[in-house]
């Protein structure tokens, strides 16, 4: 760190026609500043993806090309007010061999540094989610800015449902530094569901058994959304902008995202990262299901059909938490409650309490749950690493009521939770238990989960994510939709 605070570079040099004045002062890239703010350009080397030097152009294909001594490229980011991540690049030219010598050497030194960035990447494609063009998006954002970054990617094509999960289980993953996937929930529910049982097996941990520690798998995991809806990349960096996501890989910064353990009464169900939700919510995932043909678009089909046939669930619900009431602060980059929550040891002194009702849903929220078509999700205070789900319970009430529940979930600016006939708990186990005997699905990550009895228990910050977080974003004119 101190190198990069004692190198100062100054230099005019061409792009273009253009002559560019460029600093480099304490691990930051400043241009343009004669301009108006608007035009500067202030880069930390954080953000630099690499710095190469240029090629001159070979006439013939056979001649082995040679290096350019006097002109050099800056590959940089930008973030956009919407929580994109732009990739940008800069060529700038010097009569002066010596002087892009330097230039090239010290950002380069100073990008070595930075050896959190992956190296070796083991990328996972789902074909078969949303609308089965992962490979396509892995070609068209990622390929070519993975290459410029210097991160060498093994692609692994899975062949069918539960191969990624199978593939993580059983093979060495020594070579990699860091696994990625392109696809929806469902897909990064794989992923993870399969690297913490290999922990646990490498450990010898019982993942059955509820009262262990669930060991945190040792290599920081990337998402690339190519799914239907991608909560949970929306949630990580406020966008499903592919460009970003990539972008967010290769910076190499990483967070802590919880995770909640399912269980019935004798084994591990499954773990999942956004939501578990029964009644409406589990109806749909299992209905939408057979009309996958319909691509995303299944999700507001089967969504509308469930709303009017207005189904309520008797459960019981028991919760243990310290203190059930929401505090309403939002989780966002650099978030001091995560933060917090990571390094406390200490032990809450919890205690379960019980709720009995008829529901249309059930949903232990592990993040807002926010996507392009919800901006606030079901769950608007919810953090990604606390240590706690925001349990959301909604009444078995009116058509009309479950209808200002979805208008609720579509809002930019308006959440479900004061609504009269939603109570949102926050928890760090909950279980579920039908009563009359009638009873819907789980929805787990979008995948649907047969039992109906469970109990579910938080892992606080068990996955390490390659994320820098999400700012709020002022507006959104995406679409809307009938089911969330
Ligand atoms: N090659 C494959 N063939 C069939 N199913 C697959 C294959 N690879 C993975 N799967 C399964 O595909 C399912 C759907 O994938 P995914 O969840 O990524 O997409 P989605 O459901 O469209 O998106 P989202 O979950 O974000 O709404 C998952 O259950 C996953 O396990």
């Amino acid at each position: 760190m101190s190198d990069i605070n004692n190198s100062v570079l100054l230099s005019t040099f061409l792009n273009g026609k253009k002559k560019v004045k460029i600093i480099f002062h304490k691990g930051v890239l400043v241009w343009d500043n004669e301009k108006p703010p608007l035009e500067q350009h202030t880069i930390p080397i954080e953000n630099v993806l690499s710095v190469q030097n240029d090629f001159i152009k070979e006439r013939h294909p056979a001649v082995a090309r040679e290096v350019n001594p006097n002109q050099f490229t800056i590959h940089y980011t930008e973030r956009g007010s919407d929580n994109k991540w732009r990739y940008k690049h800069i060529t700038l030219r010097h009569l002066d061999s010596l002087q892009v010598a330097s230039w090239v050497k010290t950002l380069q030194n100073n990008l070595a540094k930075l050896n959190h960035r992956p190296k070796h990447l083991l990328l996972f494609v789902n074909p078969f989610g949303g609308k089965q063009n992962a490979m396509q998006i892995y070609e068209k954002y990622g390929k070519e800015l993975f290459s410029v970054a210097g991160v060498e990617v093994t692609v692994n094509v899975s062949q069918r449902k539960d191969q990624i999960k199978d593939f993580v289980l059983n093979h060495n993953l020594d070579m990699f530094d860091s696994i990625a996937c392109v696809g929806g929930d469902g897909t990064v529910s794989e992923l993870f569901n399969g690297l913490v049982l290999r922990e646990c097996r490498l450990k010898g941990i019982d993942p059955n058994n509820i009262h262990l520690a669930l060991p945190k798998p040792n290599k920081p995991i990337g998402i690339i959304p190519g799914g239907s809806t991608d909560t949970i990349a929306y949630c990580l960096h406020g966008t499903t902008d592919p460009t970003t996501a990539v972008l967010q890989i290769i910076f190499g910064d990483t967070l802590g995202l919880d995770l909640v353990s399912v269980y019935d009464e004798h084994n591990l169900l499954r773990l999942y990262a956004s939501v578990l939700s029964y009644g409406y919510l589990g109806d749909v995932a299992y209905q939408s299901d057979q009309y996958r043909w319909m691509g995303p678009k299944r999700y507001d089909y089967s969504g509308f059909k469930k709303l009017m046939l207005n189904k309520g669930y008797q459960g019981e619900i028991a919760i243990y938490t310290e203190k059930k009431e929401v505090e309403a602060d939002d989780c966002r980059s650099n978030c001091q409650i995560c933060d917090t929550a990571k390094g406390d040891n200490k032990k809450v002194v919890c205690k379960w309490e019980t709720i009995k009702g008829k529901f249309f849903m059930v949903s232990g929220a592990n993040i807002t749950c926010a996507c392009s078509r919800s901006p606030q999700g079901i769950a608007p205070n919810c953090h990604l690493g606390d240590g706690k789900v925001n349990l959301v319970l909604v009444r078995h009430t009116s058509v009309i009521n479950n209808l200002r529940l979805l208008l609720r979930l579509s809002s930019q600016d308006a959440s479900v939770d004061n609504l009269p006939f939603v109570e949102t708990f926050s928890a760090r186990e909950f279980c579920f238990r039908a009563e009359n005997g009638i009873s819907s699905k789980w929805n787990c990550d979008g995948e649907i989960q047969h039992q109906t009895n469970i109990r579910a228990k938080v892992r606080c910050q068990l996955l390490t994510m390659f994320s820098r977080g999400s700012e709020k974003v002022a507006n959104s004119t995406e679409n809307k939709c009938w089911c969330l």
